[in-house]
């Protein structure tokens, strides 16, 4: 199966494969609006992180509010340099630049492995691909990194060092706002050796974007992911039964929450459901961070969260077999959520 970079440079195409035609695609009920219909919070990290206590206070509550009706939204004045963001990237984009050879060796590899590259979400098992190739890298507890482009370790190491901080404080301002200790979350899911997987999505022009998907509606698995994109825009984000097209603010990091707060927090901060869409003129690179439980900690909800009226809504799982459940599954909604909520 090869790569739809690969695809698009070996000939001029007018019109895409039939086995890229996503036959749910973009239909009538999908109605999309602009951010100028629908505003996502933006969260202003530097009051989280030396506000007043007033400053603070103020700023948990409106995390929670995103997250309660957004599970989604924008972090300004994060702290990161601007020359980190943009160098990694570039890095990223070098990679997908690499030869095919160079390539190989992180290709066909499965869920667990450290360093993967390949196209589409799962191409083993999907009958309709995906315009979209991906490298995903495991960056904590062990930090990995493909030994090509030569720079893309030290860069990486970087940030995704920083983009572990800036998670870590925000799941801190998450706990308060469930009414729990600041650091619940950090202690209950051993964030120590938290799991955080970078992974770079290149999705190249298509020819006809109108028929085709570069990531279809999904949720994303772990607690918090950090998203960051070049210029060009394709994130659209379920909302009130529609779907709001982002267009990210300069200098800002786009933020949702995974599934692993919506088990945790017993069912009152969603995972959102999110996509992207790909466009004729520009490729598109997007760069998710997601950060997650450790491997080995079982995620239930917090008991502090259950009553005789509001029992636990999901069974406990730990997140090494959730990452397995979704890998074998379809990408698709939130089914590997479903799959440990408890029936009633
Ligand atoms: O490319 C995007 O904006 C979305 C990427 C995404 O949803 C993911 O990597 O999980
Ligand atoms: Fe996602």
């Amino acid at each position: 199966m090869s790569c739809v970079k690969e695809l698009c440079d070996s000939r001029t195409l007018t019109s895409i494969p039939s086995n890229y035609v996503f036959s749910t695609n973009l239909n009538d009920q999908d109605v999309v609006v602009t951010e100028a219909e629908e505003v996502i919070p933006a969260i202003d990290f530097s009051l989280l992180t030396c506000g007043t206590p007033e400053q603070r206070t103020k700023i948990v509550r409106d995390l929670g509010k995103a997250c309660l009706e957004w599970g989604f939204f924008v972090v300004i004045n994060h702290g990161m340099p601007e020359s980190l963001r943009k160098a990694m990237l570039e890095v990223c984009q070098d990679f997908f630049h690499l030869a095919e050879e160079e390539k190989r060796e992180y290709m066909g590899k499965q869920v667990l492995d450290p360093i993967r590259c390949g196209t589409s979400f799962n191409a083993t098992v999907e009958k309709i691909f995906f315009w979209r190739d991906f490298l995903k890298v495991f960056v904590h507890p062990r930090f990995h990194s493909p030994q090509k482009p030569p720079a893309f370790s030290e860069i990486s190491w970087e940030y995704c060092k920083r983009t572990r901080e800036v998670a870590r404080l925000l799941l801190r301002g998450i706990s308060e706002s469930l009414g729990l200790e600041d650091c619940y979350i950090d202690k209950a899911l051993q964030l120590d050796s938290s799991l955080q997987i970078l992974t770079a999505n290149f999705y190249p022009p298509c020819p006809q974007p109108e028929l085709a998907m570069g990531m279809p509606p999904h949720s994303d698995h772990g607690l918090l992911t950090i998203l960051l994109q070049n210029d060009i825009s394709g994130l659209q984000v379920q909302h009130k039964g529609r779907w709001v097209h982002v267009n990210a603010l300069p200098n800002s990091f786009l933020v949702n929450t995974g599934d692993h707060i919506e088990i945790l927090s017993n069912g009152k901060y969603k995972s959102v459901l999110h996509r992207a869409v790909v466009n004729k003129e520009a490729t598109r690179i997007s760069l998710a961070v997601v950060l997650g439980p450790s491997m080995e900690a079982t995620v239930t909800p917090a008991p502090e969260l259950e009553d005789s009226h509001n029992p636990p809504k999901f069974r406990g799982m730990k997140y090494k077999e959730y990452l397995e459940l979704q890998q074998s599954n379809q990408l698709n909604g939130k089914s590997c959520l479903d799959r440990v909520r408890v029936q009633c």
